[in-house]
């Protein structure tokens, strides 16, 4: 791809931990994500998203490797990077005394914005985190989603080129999910670059324009969730539910049905283009499942497939 082009651009990117002892939490890492896209890193609890995206924020120093973010360096250009970037953590960093409003004031003010055009944003800021009648509320009377809206909220008080979220949608319920998922298509459309990382697939699946797929501090694929989705996994998958204490039995006999086969603790999985004709080869082996699915392969059958491990497990 053409570099210029690139935001972020970082190779054999990694970041060891101290100790004692010593963890390399990211071992070596590349990336590129381009202007204008959504970018996405995607992978189980612990596989380094967290630690990639603090070194993408300029909050953590890398050990090794390169990392250029606007067309800078990461280690020299800190601050004008931060300045650059609107950064939404995992856990909200609120301050829950102050008001709406106020914690908006603050952030601004942290970048060195003038008060008056901190208060021209904010009417924009509230509207769009669906937060203007809240102006005058106490962060400690919001809701969880409140919260993540707002913190989304003051992350743009600078006029970003690009933000940073780490696991927006965690710990949300649904209905909040939706809202906040629904703000980051519109943050999208208004061609804001995005980096998030998420274990929701079907968040992955719609979002995000390309993927980065982690595991144990390493990148194991990546590209857009169709073209993960065509190269490691077949169009179908039929999931079969047997008795428990069938389940290893059942699971061998159904070997060699279908392309590939994996046995979950709950689950049998067998990838076929035809779930349908797979599902019957299996009752001709004289197998009777509790259930039998057929569904469309996704983004959680790439990490299956890639590690050998459920991302949810
Ligand atoms: N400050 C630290 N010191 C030592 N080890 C750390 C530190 N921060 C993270 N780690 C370790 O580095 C590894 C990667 O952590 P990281 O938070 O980047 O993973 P993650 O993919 O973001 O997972 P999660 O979804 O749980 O945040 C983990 O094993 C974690 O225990």
């Amino acid at each position: 791809m053409d570099d210029a082009a690139a935001l972020v651009r970082a190779r054999g990117l990694t970041k060891t931990y101290d100790g004692p002892p010593p963890y390399t939490a990211v071992a070596g890492i590349n990336f590129e994500v381009r202007r204008g896209e959504a970018f996405g890193f995607l992978g189980p609890n612990g596989a380094g998203k967290s630690t990639t995206m603090r070194m993408i924020g300029c909050v953590s120093p890398r050990s090794g490797g390169e990392l250029e973010i606007l067309g800078r360096d990461a280690a020299t250009a800190r601050k004008a990077i931060k300045a650059r970037i609107g950064s939404v953590p995992q856990d909200d960093t609120l301050d829950t005394e102050l008001t709406v409003e106020e914690n908006i004031l603050i952030y601004g003010r942290y970048f060195g914005l003038p008060r008056a055009l901190i208060r021209e944003r904010t009417d924009r800021l509230l509207e769009f985190a669906r937060l203007t009648d809240k102006r005058a509320s106490r962060v400690q009377e919001l809701s969880g989603g409140m919260r993540r809206r707002l913190t989304i909220a003051r992350s743009l008080v600078n006029e970003p080129d690009l933000v940073l979220l780490d696991e927006p949608t965690t710990g949300l319920d649904p209905q909040a999910r939706h809202l906040l998922w629904e703000r980051l298509f519109r943050l999208k459309q208004d061609g804001v670059t995005l980096i998030l990382t998420t274990h929701y697939m079907d968040e992955a699946e719609q979002l995000c324009d390309r993927l980065a797929v982690m595991d144990a501090g390493r990148i194991v694929a990546h590209g857009s969730p169709r073209e993960l989705i065509d190269r490691y996994v077949t169009r179908e998958v039929l999931e079969l539910r047997f008795r428990l204490d069938e389940h290893e039995l059942s699971a061998e006999k159904a070997r060699g049905v279908g392309e590939r086969l994996e046995v979950l603790p709950d689950r049998v999985l067998i990838y076929t283009s035809d779930g349908e004709d797979a599902l019957d080869a299996v009752r001709r082996r004289g197998l009777d499942p509790l259930t039998a699915l057929v569904r469309r392969s996704g983004l959680e059958d790439v990490f299956l497939s890639l590690t050998g491990r459920a991302l949810v497990e």
